[in-house]
């Protein structure tokens, strides 16, 4: 299986390369060159399977036979070993055809494990194969940050450095990335919002002299494999709702639209995926984009939702370069139109195609609580922020025979001052972080400024301060 770039001048790669690279080296997102695609017997055989079985025949066809079946397994077990439900991912009825996708039983309660988790072993399995060292650099909004600190700690041959937007994250969400004490770890806050960091990080990505000095990889879902592993969990959802046999829906809070790609990616891999609904906050960036065709930015609202408060929605160009045929030109044009103006206009025929499998709402800040303290009331299930967009979303959607799945991505007790503002319920920490609030701190405060934050990143770079 070979990689191309959506912006169509970087080199095909191989998995392996792809996985380091993050971002291809022309400012373009990673896609295989090709959908690998099952029938629906093939899909019917997964029923009954382990989440780690479904996995592994999911991820078998992205990985090209560069990572010989046995030890990719193995990696895929140790990954999901970190969670603490039997199921993985398990499923959760909220009423009738309406579900929560639990994706939040990893060690730091985001969806964000389920990928990380894995991204790491496999980086560094490559890594020890090549014999190499990466530093890595990631942009969060607060939890794959936290999810890629807790992935990567301790591991010797990458060092990694966090971007959060100071004082824009919840608490929980900043001691995850800032109490860990391994010495490869680095939590950086800038001054800005997320946009702010994910430009900063795409910034020394296209800087070609640091991103070969410093060995870059990046972990955001920039790098395909994130998209790859979020694969595996709308299969073996709709699965236990009757796919193939029968369509499934999902509702997905949305922001970077990592997330929601990877269930196109699903359908575009022969799962009966019927509709994909984004549901954004206040930040409705993609919403009013499927409503008017125009994708333009505007400032970024602070919200309840924090991890969805973007509007450069980064993986949004991936679905652009497919709704227009795979045509790079098209692609080069909107993404500079957006750096030159903040704005691009999608054709009509593409966005016909977008409308097509995609549809979207907004949950306001009032919305999301009185979603909260609606569905604590009705059915005894505490939702978090960014979830409870998402079923406010689903909610006011045309009502359908079809299963609706609604991505479940963070646990409650991440944003706890949110959930009791809207419901009075304060969720506790599970036992296992219980110490997280009383840990000591530490992290630098940096302005968005790349020069200097190339300069942090040297001076703090192991590999570059040994000379390896
Ligand atoms: C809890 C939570 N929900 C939803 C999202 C949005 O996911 P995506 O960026 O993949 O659209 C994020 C951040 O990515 C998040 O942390
Ligand atoms: N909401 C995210 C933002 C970064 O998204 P990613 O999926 O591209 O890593 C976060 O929590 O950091």
């Amino acid at each position: 299986m070979n990689y191309i770039s959506t912006r169509g001048e970087a080199p095909r790669l191989g998995f392996s390369d792809a996985v380091l690279a993050g971002l291809a080296r022309d400012g373009g997102l990673y896609l295989p060159q090709e959908w690998p695609r099952f029938s629906a017997a093939e899909i019917r055989a997964m029923r009954g399977l382990t989440y780690q079985e479904i996995a592994l025949r999911v991820l078998t066809p992205f990985v090209g036979g560069e990572i010989a079946t046995p030890v990719l397994e193995k990696l895929v077990n140790e990954a999901y070993a970190t969670f603490r439900h039997d199921a993985v991912c398990p499923l959760v009825q909220l009423g009738p055809n309406s579900f929560v996708l639990e994706l939040f039983h990893g060690p730091t309660l985001a969806f964000k494990d389920v990928a990380m988790q894995l991204l790491a072993r496999l980086m560094d399995h490559v890594l020890a194969e090549r014999d190499q060292h990466a530093t890595i650099v990631g942009a969060t909004s607060g939890d794959t940050g936290g999810a890629a600190i807790e992935a990567f700690a301790g591991r010797n041959r990458t060092d990694i450095f966090i971007l959060f937007p100071h004082g824009k994250v919840s608490p929980v969400q900043q001691r995850q990335m800032t109490t860990s004490t391994a010495d490869n770890v680095h939590a950086l806050a800038i001054e800005g919002n997320f946009d702010d960091c994910q430009g900063l990080v795409k910034e020394l990505f296209n800087d070609h002299g640091f991103r070969d000095r410093a060995a870059l990889s990046g972990v955001n879902s920039i790098n395909w494999a994130r998209i790859m592993a979020q694969i595996v969990y709308y299969f073996t959802s709709a699965l236990s709702l009757g796919a193939p046999d029968r369509p499934v829906s999902f509702t997905v809070p949305t922001g970077n639209f990592g997330d929601i790609f990877a269930g196109y990616a699903a359908r575009r891999m022969g799962l009966p995926v019927e509709t994909l609904t984004i549901a954004t906050n206040d930040n409705d960036i993609l919403a009013r984009t499927l409503a008017t065709g125009e994708y333009r930015m505007q400032d970024v609202v602070a919200t309840t939702s924090p991890s969805m408060d973007i509007q450069i929605s980064s993986n949004f160009e991936r679905l652009l370069f497919e709704a227009s045929g795979r045509n790079a030109d098209t692609v080069r044009r909107y993404m500079n139109g957006l750096k030159q103006s903040g704005a691009f206009t999608i054709e009509p025929n593409e966005l016909e195609t977008i409308r097509d499998g995609f549809a979207a709402g907004r949950a306001t800040i009032k919305d999301t609580a009185e979603t909260i303290r609606s569905t604590l009331a009705a059915s005894g299930y505490l939702l978090d922020p960014h979830t409870a967009t998402a079923v406010h979303v689903a909610a006011g959607a045309q009502k359908s025979a079809v299963p609706n799945v609604i991505l479940g991505t963070a646990h409650p007790a991440k944003f706890p001052a949110a959930v009791k503002q809207a419901c009075g319920v304060s969720p506790a920490l599970p036992a296992w972080l219980s110490h997280l609030m009383d840990a000591k701190e530490n992290y630098t405060v940096l302005p968005s400024d790349k020069k200097m934050l190339e300069d942090h990143i040297f001076r703090h770079t192991r590999a570059y301060q040994q000379g390896v």
